[in-house]
């Protein structure tokens, strides 16, 4: 209920968990009455199982003669307003109350209003729980489903008729149609509406529950039982509880989330965490990053890369990893709109054609801790004689000597812990027996050609490149292979030791040293990376991942469960993709303009509702008129317009003189259909994006 206009960010997540979890469970559901837009009008949502039985009289030829008996009930809504008055101009389909009626006891300032329920009306609490009085009604008798009561329900069956509503003395309540023993309606509806089962007890749960599996994206389940009948079998034995609990599809699956109180709750609980959303948002800002012109400085497109951004943090490059200057740009190529890592290799003039064919058999490689190699050209658009190699591009990435090697406030580089060291031994060890398996080498295992992309996230960066540069020097691929073991315990060791690799030209003082910090374990290992082996045989990649098992074992953990933890995130993303969906037919839909040489389009027919409905989701008001900027309601309405639901609203036109009452499966065709209508006109190409 919508008793206060506050739109707190934890405000909208209570009201939207609350609808999730609480709702079935707690016996004190707030109603869930709200204001329609302007005049503060309320627009309440109908429990099916007080409307159900509207079927038989209120059926879309709009017979105005009886009005069902609909009645409270604690796990649900209620409904104030007096008699529904058939609207005959409505849409064929809809429900359509007069206004005058409904409307003026529905509308908080009326003392009817007042003595049924409003605004101010506190939550429905059973009298059984703590004896409070109700609230609703002066006199109203308290709820007691039909095992339990010794009255009849003739009296409800007698008042159906005038009354929805009222502050008379009221016999015990009876549901209607169900039997709470067999869980089903006794007249056999499958109105996902019915509440068909004691929400209160785990036994009824089961027995509500479908044989098979529930479809909850089918418009038509019965449909589905003939094609699909091995996936969906025909829900027609399946009663609904109040709503089947992927009612509007939402993605449970979260973390941290189990133990919260709704009002623990945040906006954000529906999004990326900060943190998460903050480094991808950097990512993606580095990746669209441009350099501003300058009168002077202008980078060349080179080939279909265009846009041009050193990547460099050295002003200066050195020939130290390659023999010659290297340069390191971000490019976005004109074929496909990516981005890519250019490493132009200043002044070197090819001399043999099949020397960047060696790139090819790089090219074949993927694998999650070496940067993929694109491809590779040679090009004189730097005024030179130049080579450039394409990897694939890996935002905001560091080498490992930016980061191990950067010093902190007092002025030393931060330790590293041992188990970090050991993952990096895992992942480098897994990309070279992924190099060697192919009759490659590395070649370019050095602290400043590792590139750290997450966190303990490694990978070879400048794969291929040494074997154009050396091309002519051609040397034995398995010589090139111990030579990668060799770089591998230097790398390792320059980290533990924090020493710059051109000091390890003898690395025993170091191993000394790491084996006073660290493990014998660790010391033995790299001591082996670093021997040269009487039998190169027995000196292999397999051997080396072998070897390290145990800690092979500890990164896959950690990887799994970061995995875990990103699917999760995931899912709560598809809700938002859902969404974005669903609001852009919406959007095409609403208010437009003019459609088929028809300016009334939108205001007509299924489009009427469904303008009504925007309003219903968006424009809502309170008491005093004011916007009430609900988060939550409006993601809990479109995912259930998204799912399609046999929940049914009130929808009350601006001018207040027609009020419908429509289901979210009706409305969900109705998007469909008029969605559809609009995809007849459009052009093809665009239209299949949705
Ligand atoms: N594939 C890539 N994607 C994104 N950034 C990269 C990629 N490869 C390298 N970089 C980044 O480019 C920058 C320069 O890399 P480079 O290999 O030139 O390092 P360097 O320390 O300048 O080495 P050198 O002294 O040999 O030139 C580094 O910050 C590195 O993280």
């Amino acid at each position: 209920m919508l008793e206060s206009p506050e739109a707190s960010a934890s405000y909208w997540a209570q009201r939207f968990f609350g609808d999730l979890e609480t709702s079935a469970r707690n016996p004190t559901i707030p109603c869930r009455s709200s204001f329609s837009p302007h005049l503060g009008t309320r627009i309440t949502v109908i429990p099916n199982s007080l409307i159900q039985n509207q079927e038989s009289d209120m059926s879309p030829t709009h017979k105005s003669s009886s009005v069902p008996p609909r009645w409270p009930s604690p796990w649900k809504d209620i409904l104030p307003g007096s008699s529904p008055i058939v609207n005959q101009e409505s849409p064929a389909g809809l429900y359509n109350y007069n206004a005058s009626s409904s409307v003026s006891h529905a509308n908080p300032s009326s003392s009817g209003s007042k003595k049924s329920l409003n605004v101010e009306s506190p939550s429905f609490t059973p009298t059984q729980l703590g004896g409070k009085k109700s609230n609703f009604s002066t006199n109203a008798t308290p709820f007691t489903p039909r095992g339990a009561s010794t009255s009849t329900n003739s009296t409800l069956q007698q008042d159906a008729g005038t009354t929805l509503f009222k502050s008379a003395p009221f016999p015990d309540f009876a549901p209607q149609n169900y039997d709470l023993n067999t869980a089903t309606t006794t007249n056999g509806s499958t109105d996902g509406g019915s509440l068909g089962y004691d929400p209160f007890t785990m036994s009824s749960v089961n027995q509500a529950l479908p044989s098979a599996q529930y479809n909850p994206y089918a418009d038509d389940h019965n449909a589905l039982a003939g094609a699909g009948a091995p996936y969906y079998a025909a829900q027609n034995s399946y009663t609904a509880p109040t709503q089947p609990l992927q009612y509007h599809l939402y993605y449970p699956i979260t973390t941290g989330r189990e133990n919260m109180q709704p009002y623990q709750r945040q906006v954000y609980d529906l999004f990326l965490p900060e943190s998460l959303r903050e480094d991808l948002q950097k990512r993606s800002e580095a990746t669209r990053q441009v350099l501003p012109s300058q009168p002077g400085v202008q980078l060349p497109n080179l080939q279909h890369y265009h846009s041009l951004v050193p990547l460099d943090t050295k002003l200066r490059s050195t020939a130290s990893t390659f023999g010659l200057p290297s340069w390191v740009f971000k490019a976005t190529s004109r074929k496909n709109g990516n981005t890519f890592c250019l490493r132009r290799i200043e002044g070197f003039r090819l001399t043999n054609e099949e020397a960047i064919k060696a790139v090819n058999s790089w090219k074949k490689i993927t694998h999650p801790n070496i940067v993929t190699t694109i491809e590779a050209f040679t090009t004189r658009d730097f005024n030179d004689s130049s080579l450039v190699f394409v990897h694939s591009y890996h935002p905001l990435s560091k080498t490992l000597s930016e980061h191990h090697f950067a010093t902190n406030r007092f002025g030393r580089p931060a330790p590293v812990s041992e188990r970090v060291l050991w993952s990096y031994l895992v992942q480098l060890a897994s990309a070279l027996k992924a190099i060697h398996k192919a009759k490659l080498a590395a070649r370019c295992i050095d602290i400043n050609k590792v590139i750290l992309t997450e966190k303990n996230r490694v990978r070879l960066g400048a794969c291929s490149i040494l074997d154009v540069l050396n091309f002519e020097a051609s040397r034995r691929i398995e010589e090139l292979q111990q030579e990668d073991f060799y770089s591998l315990g230097r790398l390792i060791l320059s980290i533990a030791t924090n020493t710059p690799p051109r000091n390890l030209a003898d690395p025993r003082p170091a191993l000394e040293q790491l084996g006073r910090t660290y493990s014998p374990e660790l010391k033995e290992r790299i001591s082996w990376l670093l021997s040269t082996p009487q039998n190169v045989a027995t000196k292999t990649a397999e051997h080396l991942v072998y070897d390290l098992a145990q800690h092979m074992d500890e990164t896959l953990v950690a990887s799994f469960n970061t995995q875990d933890e990103v699917t999760a995130h995931l899912g709560r993303e598809l809700e938002n993709g859902r969404l974005v969906r669903l609001m852009a037919k919406l959007g095409t839909i609403n208010e437009r303009p003019e459609f088929d040489n028809d300016p009334n389009w939108a205001e007509t027919s299924e489009r009427y509702t469904l303008k009504l409905f925007r309003d219903y989701v968006f424009h809502q008001v309170d008491a005093q008129g004011n916007p009430v900027v609900d988060l939550g309601h409006i993601i809990s309405c479109l995912n259930k317009l998204d799912a399609g639901i046999d929940e049914r609203i009130y929808l009350t036109s601006r001018d207040h003189q027609s009020t419908f009452v429509v289901s979210y499966k009706e409305l969900k065709k109705q998007v469909q259909s008029a969605f559809s209508d609009l995809l007849k006109g459009a052009n093809k190409p665009q239209a299949n994006r949705y």
